[in-house]
């Protein structure tokens, strides 16, 4: 019995003169969430293609310990949630009866069961994203490969998936998913891969992750999108998602940090409307270790 349920090495994959997968070996032990982290265009889901068979790699070998590997499957909008699954359940080989109690197992153990009868199509993004994860679970897999299963999804919904993920894991299933946010990833995962420029550039449990940047932020604020722009150009850091005008910038709240960055502040006659510093959080994390050079 192999105690790694999923084992990669030296994963290479190019798309044109672009490598995205630059050598990646992965060992996933049995048992466990495992959650490969990366920035968008990072690789992941060219990494989820290739462990699902769907995309071969250029180089490099993929193992699997279990049989039954499970993985999203298309959805048909016209079709209710629980004909879509039912027809899964039946390709998988399942008779009318058990099919039925399976697809009805799983819309529950998603919080679907509401919308069992409902078309796909009336779906929101949060119960599609859901049902996806459902139709990866059909046929009760050993290794279930999900591609941002948290994406989208409200803090309701990712905590419900959160607790599906994790008392798979307590029966034994091996999950492995891919994510964007570290904040996620340290909330599901028992163990973390950074992903970032087509290698793994860290790997270890959320905290221990969590340990290797010491490093908080300053956030900073501007009155327009102009003025934003070129303090980002001037100062790096990355801008904030929402409409405020802010950017965020390593900081390690020193006093000495902060006094350089007011003087480069000063030096490119910013003018900031606001300025705080924070302790690190998962973000500063995923920056300081996808961040190249
Ligand atoms: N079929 C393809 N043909 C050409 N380029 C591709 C193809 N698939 C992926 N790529 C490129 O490979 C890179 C990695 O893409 P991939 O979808 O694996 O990243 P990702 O980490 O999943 O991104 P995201 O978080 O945005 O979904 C991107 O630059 C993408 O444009």
């Amino acid at each position: 019995m192999h105690t790694f349920a999923i084992s990669a090495s030296g994963l290479r994959a190019s798309f044109g003169d672009r490598t995205v997968l630059d050598g990646l070996t992965l060992e996933i032990p049995r048992g466990t969430v495992f959650a490969l982290l990366g920035a968008e265009g990072s690789g992941k889901t060219t990494m989820i293609r290739i462990l699902s068979g769907l995309l071969a790699a250029d180089e490099g070998r993929v193992r699997f310990a279990g049989e039954r590997v499970g993985r999203h499957s298309p959805l048909d909008d016209s079709r209710t949630g629980a004909e879509n699954l039912l027809l899964l359940a039946l390709r998988h080989g399942l008779d009318q009866e058990r099919a039925v109690r399976h697809a009805a197992g799983l819309l529950d153990r998603l919080g679907l069961a509401e919308a069992a009868e409902l078309p796909v199509a009336a779906y929101s993004g949060g119960m599609r994203r859901r049902l996806g994860i459902a139709t990866a679970l059909v046929g009760a897999p050993e290794v279930v490969l999900l591609d941002e299963p948290t994406g989208g999804l409200d803090p309701r919904g990712r905590r419900a998936v959160r607790r599906v993920l994790r008392d798979l894991a307590a029966e034994g299933v091996t999950v492995f998913l891919t994510t964007r946010h570290l904040r996620d990833a340290g909330e599901i995962a028992d163990r973390v891969a950074v992903l970032s420029q087509g290698r793994i550039v860290a790997e270890g449990t959320p905290e221990e992750l969590g340990r290797l940047t010491p490093g908080g932020h300053a956030h900073l604020r501007f009155a327009d999108a102009e003025e934003l722009e070129w303090a980002a150009r001037a100062l790096g850091g990355v801008p904030g998602d929402d409409e405020a005008f802010t950017l965020r910038v390593p900081n390690d709240g020193s006093v000495g940090s902060l006094r350089a960055l007011l003087a480069r502040i000063d030096h490119q006659l910013l003018a900031v409307d606001g300025l705080s510093v924070h302790a690190p959080d998962p973000d500063d994390v995923f920056l300081a270790l996808t961040t190249p050079g």
